[in-house]
């Protein structure tokens, strides 16, 4: 038997977690990401603003303790710039996310992108793709997957 989740949106209840630290890129993101989800049949998504990546994951973690969701999206952009700073909220972002995973019942996409300049952040926020529609679909087969799991 193979267990796998669908992109049908409808009944599902999605929450959206968006960083504006380089807003650019995000609003892209966010943009791509809330096309996705109307057009496979979510009502409504919640959007959570955050002022920087590294503030998401206290969203996080208090969106999967209420359980109110079936799954959460988390978007941000963290650029290199001259300074070691994108390193480590990167990585201290993605560290946030896999542990609320793990220690909570709501899946948390990680659709974080980390980029080496703004113009390859926009090649990916809407110009060549979107990641945050790619994520989206992502969102949707893992709420549909645990549904399944349940
Ligand atoms: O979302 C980002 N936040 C960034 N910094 C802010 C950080 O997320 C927090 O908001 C800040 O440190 C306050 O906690 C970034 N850089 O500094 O490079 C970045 O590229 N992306």
């Amino acid at each position: 038997m193979i267990y796998e989740g669908g992109y049908n949106g409808e009944g599902l209840r999605i929450g959206i977690i968006v960083s504006r630290f380089n807003d650019l890129l995000t609003r892209g993101l966010l943009d791509g990401a809330l096309d996705c989800f109307k057009r496979h049949g979510v009502e409504d998504p919640d959007v959570f603003k955050v002022p920087g990546a590294f503030e998401i994951p206290f969203v996080a973690k208090e969106l999967a303790k209420r359980g109110k969701y079936d799954a959460v999206l988390a978007l941000g952009a963290v650029v290199r710039g001259e300074t070691h700073h994108f390193d480590l909220i990167a990585g201290e972002v993605a560290k946030g996310i896999a542990q609320v995973n793990l220690n909570y019942e709501t899946p948390v996409v990680f659709g974080v992108i980390t980029v080496d300049d703004e113009l390859q952040g926009l090649d990916r926020a809407g110009i060549k793709s979107n990641r945050g529609f790619e994520y989206a679909l992502t969102t949707l087969e893992m709420a549909n997957l645990r549904r399944k799991l349940e």
